[in-house]
């Protein structure tokens, strides 16, 4: 392990968090295989803890002791009652930042994050114009980032001298920090759900072919950022009852410390996240050899979303079956999770176009058949489609 990693694996052990290094580094890979990762330091089986993390050091709005000095209720009840802080990332940012101004117990682990980001979030106009036409630019959500941390941090920063001392607000609070925590939660936090009551510490033996392909939650637009990598349980399931009312019960954005270390690349996958009542542990998937890279997964993404959450893509070899056809034949080179994605709004207008290039609808029809283009679209967003 390089020196730099030394701050923040002590600051990682010292609080309780415990790392296998007879097994697994710490160590910079190229960037094209990620930058800082996790390599194995020897042939690893499948069902091993590479380490473990408290739920303690976990750090999110419910365990950062932020809102409730803030006084729980003025951080949780909406407006005019209170600033809603529970919904979307701007609580938990404030909570990144005032662990930041405060020294506070997770300042070790935020000082070891990257500050710079490749995401299209800090791109110039001119970059950006290159990703014209994709779904990336609609998505990027900086300007609700940005109304947010108007409309929603700013007052609440001001409401509270005591906590956020005003000095300390032209380093801390700024809206440069607040885009710097989001893209640190978009590219590196995990939807943890919450401790079961019936689990143990031990993952069963059931930790291994984990066949379910969703990891990575999709983004919900009307959070400034959306969410997160999700923890499995020991049996690898997803299962989140949506119907819960009681919020204390719901899964929680938060930053996983040591286990954000670890890169992804498509189909690469060799470790997962998984959680007992008191930790989470990454266990391999499948054995690794020595001086391999350990992968999680970010759910195979397609590059667009790779890109806009992470500032990567995948560039691998294509399997022969993607590339029949194609003027390059086998030595395509892409991501084989890549789709493509057509708006809805598109679809139906290219539908109409072509139901009456002939001849225009009578006038009496032109308003059914726009409120039944509406109707489907609907349709198509109930069931899950993306705005
Ligand atoms: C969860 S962090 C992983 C640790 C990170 N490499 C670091 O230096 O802190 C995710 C970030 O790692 C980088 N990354 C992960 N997998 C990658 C890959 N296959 N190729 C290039 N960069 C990757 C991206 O910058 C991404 O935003």
């Amino acid at each position: 392990m390089t020196t730099s990693f030394h701050p923040f694996v002590s600051w990682f052990q010292a609080n309780g968090g415990s790392l296998n290094s007879e097994y697994i580094g710490l160590t910079t890979f190229p960037a094209s295989e990620g930058g800082r990762g996790a390599v194995a330091l020897r042939d690893i089986p499948e069902s091993h803890t590479l380490f473990k993390i408290p739920r303690s050091l976990t750090l999110s709005t419910r365990t950062s002791p932020l809102p409730e000095l803030f006084g729980g209720d003025a951080w949780r009840k909406k407006a005019p009652h209170g600033h809603g802080l529970d919904e979307g990332w701007t609580g938990l940012i404030l909570c990144m930042m005032w662990e930041e101004a405060n020294a506070g117990k997770w300042a070790a682990y935020l000082a070891s994050l990257p500050s710079k980001f490749d995401t299209p979030m800090f791109w110039n106009e001119q970059d950006l114009a290159e990703l014209k036409g994709t779904s990336v630019v609609e998505k990027l959500g900086k300007e609700d980032a940005e109304r947010d941390y108007r409309e929603k941090l700013l007052p609440v920063i001001s409401s509270r001298k005591d906590l956020f001392p005003p000095h300390l607000i032209p380093f801390h609070y700024t809206l440069e920090r607040y885009h710097i925590h989001g893209s640190r939660i978009l590219s590196r936090s995990f939807c943890v759900e919450p401790a079961p009551s019936d689990a143990s510490d031990e993952p069963s033996g059931t930790t291994q072919n984990h066949d379910d392909a969703m990891d990575v939650d999709v983004p919900s637009d009307s959070q400034s950022h959306p969410a997160a990598t999700r923890v499995h349980d020991n049996d690898g399931d997803l299962s989140v009852d949506q119907d819960d009312e009681d919020e204390e019960e719901e899964d929680i954005v938060s930053m996983v410390p040591m286990a954000d270390m670890l890169n992804a690349r498509y189909g690469s996958e060799n470790a997962k996240l998984f959680y007992g009542a008191n930790e989470l542990r990454m266990v391999t998937t499948k054995p690794i050899k020595a001086g391999e890279q350990i992968f999680n997964t970010y759910n195979d993404l397609p590059n667009a979303e790779l890109l806009r959450r992470y500032g990567h893509v995948d560039y691998l070899s294509l399997p022969a079956s993607l590339t029949q056809g194609s003027p390059n034949g086998s030595a395509a080179l892409g991501n084989p999770g890549d789709v493509v994605e057509l708006r809805a709004d598109l679809v139906l207008t290219a539908a109409n176009d072509r139901i009456y290039s002939t001849a225009a609808p009578p006038a009496q029809n032109v308003s059914a058949i726009a409120a039944e283009s509406q109707r489907r679209i609907d349709w198509w967003l109930e069931m899950g489609g993306d705005e």
